[in-house]
């Protein structure tokens, strides 16, 4: 296992022995979450823990249903007790980039009926400004090419998702994926704001506010938890 999966295997699997009996767990996406997957999996086993799960794309549904873990729907649970999910950047505010395996609508949908939300990240992920990771736009297909057009005027860089056979990428929700290759977002806030006032913009990956705390893998695993951050 390489340096970066091992401080995701640590991170998730550390994000799983903070899940307690009878909670309802909004499951992530991506290869961190996959880690904690599989060793909730294996409290749940063990200890007979009651847990329900409520996942943010089709690819942990059936990781999880894989892994025998009950699910419910997002809108069948009265509210979500805790929800831990991956991240494709950090920054030091907590604010974060997610949507790099396309699954931005349905985490943040799960995250935002969350009593809690935490990210589990290896330490490349973390960062003084976002930007580094292109930030991912989930449009709706009619009008793409011109949003397009728009975010290139506007000198955000567009580029639609792909798959490896050039098709473009279609998310659960069924829209297409536009990436912002931004280099560095000096003001996260004033681009969220005008990516939500942009027509056919369906969500974004900008996660501003969201997570209570980050869990980061590492030779030693740090754990901020954003009431402990300074301008909070
Ligand atoms: O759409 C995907 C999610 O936002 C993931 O949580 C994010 O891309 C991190 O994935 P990974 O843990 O595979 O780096």
């Amino acid at each position: 296992m390489d340096r970066i999966t091992e401080q995701k295997r640590q991170a998730g699997e550390y994000a799983a022995s903070l899940i307690t009996d009878g909670m309802i767990v909004g499951l992530g996406t991506g290869s961190t979450v996959k880690f904690f997957i599989e060793k909730l999996a294996e409290r749940i086993n063990r200890e007979g823990l009651d847990i329900v799960g409520v996942t943010t794309s089709r690819q942990t549904s059936s990781l999880a249903k894989g892994w025998g873990i009950k699910l419910k729907s997002v809108d069948e649970v009265p509210a979500i007790d805790l929800t831990i999910d991956g991240a494709d950047e950090v920054d030091t505010n907590l604010d974060g980039i997610k949507g790099g395996g396309a699954a931005l609508l349905f985490e943040k949908i799960v995250a935002l009926n969350s009593k809690r939300n935490i990210w589990i990240v290896d330490q490349s992920k973390y960062h003084d400004k976002l930007g580094q990771f292109p930030l991912p736009v989930e449009v709706v297909p009619y009008g793409s090419h011109q949003l397009l057009k728009r975010f290139e005027a506007a000198d955000m860089a567009p580029t639609f998702r792909r798959l490896p056979d050039g098709q473009r990428l279609t998310t659960d929700a069924g829209n297409y994926i536009i990436d912002l290759h931004l280099a560095v977002i000096e003001h996260p806030q004033a681009l969220a704001y005008y990516l939500e006032q942009t027509i056919g913009v369906v969500e974004h990956g900008l996660f501003l506010n969201v997570a209570d705390a980050v869990i980061i893998g590492g030779e030693k695993l740090v754990v901020i938890e954003r009431e402990n951050i300074e301008n909070h």
